[in-house]
């Protein structure tokens, strides 16, 4: 009997580790590339220095500090990390979906790659966001609203050095060009690249907050890069990139092949890592 009792309480035990595990694991995943997360690690271990400190020692105003500190840490916490817990609640109530059939979605993706390619051929820098659920319309207030269909010419003219819209983003909302012009807002990320500018900060920092999808022109190479969730995918050739575009908006589509090539396009990234595990399509 007792010894039922012990096995039960050690399996009890073992799952609220495994489940305290998971969740501190998630949290540290979710924030651990942020502004905020180094902020994070060092409030923890401040906290956990002097709670051990204050046991150990008896310190028993230090215990009645940390005790009425909880809460205001608490509020701190949702201050620092405010905009990622924004995008997170915003991903959780966005209902909205790229809602068009295969077939246009083909010719979109058709038409976009041609755009891209002729903009990267002329070396034209460029930087596009596709709003998905999270709407984006308080960077479309940043620019000019042009709701257009977008065609290559549309976007060359847009992007041509010079003429009033080329500097910032070009947002586009449901297959149309919604504005131009935009600021989206630049990250702060650390990357192993040092030499990232901030067109391509911009694409990380607008997949960041939103979940929409970024496409940078590099104006000084001519390359194509992908962003999605702060995750910045560099240097695609003109084939890999319209893979991988068909592989976000046709997902349904996609064949663990597919998955493989996400993979090795994955570890070209410059300052993140991911596992394969991780999905890059979220619709
Ligand atoms: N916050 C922003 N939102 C939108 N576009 C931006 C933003 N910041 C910069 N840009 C665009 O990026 C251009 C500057 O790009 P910069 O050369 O610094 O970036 P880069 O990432 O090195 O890109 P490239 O490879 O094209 O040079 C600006 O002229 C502007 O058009």
């Amino acid at each position: 009997m007792q010894l039922l009792s012990n096995l039960a309480s050690f399996w009890r035990h073992a799952i609220e580790i495994i489940i305290l595990w998971i969740c501190i694991y998630q949290i540290y995943r979710a924030f651990k590339s942020t502004r905020g997360a180094r902020i994070l690690v060092g409030l923890v271990l401040v906290l956990v220095v002097l709670t051990l400190l204050s046991s150990v020692l008896e310190l028993k105003v230090i215990e009645w500090i940390i005790t009425r500190a909880a809460a205001l840490l608490a509020v701190a916490l949702l201050i620092i990390f405010q905009p990622e817990l924004r995008n997170a609640l915003a991903r959780l109530g966005s209902s909205k979906f790229f809602s068009f059939s295969n077939t246009q979605r083909i010719e979109f993706l058709d038409t976009f790659s041609l755009a891209v390619t002729q903009l990267a051929n002329a070396r034209e820098g460029a930087l596009f966001a596709f709003e998905r659920g999270i709407s984006l319309k308080e960077h479309q207030e940043t620019g000019v609203e042009i709701d257009a269909v977008f065609t290559p010419e549309l976007a060359k003219t847009v992007f041509f050095p010079k003429t009033p819209l080329h500097d910032g983003g070009m947002i586009i909302a449901e297959n149309r060009v919604a504005a131009a012009g935009c600021v989206f807002p630049v990250s702060n990320k650390e990357l192993a690249d040092r030499s990232t500018g901030l067109r391509h900060r911009a694409a990380i920092g607008i997949t960041e907050e939103s979940d929409a999808v970024a496409v940078v022109v590099s104006e000084e190479t001519g390359m194509l890069s992908i962003c999605i969730d702060g995750r910045l995918e560099r240097n695609l050739s003109h084939e890999d990139f319209r893979n991988r575009m068909e592989q976000i908006f046709l997902p349904e589509e996609n064949t663990d092949d597919d998955e493989e090539d996400s993979d090795t396009q994955l570890a070209r990234e410059t300052g993140s890592t991911s596992s394969s595990s991780d999905s890059l399509v979220s619709d």
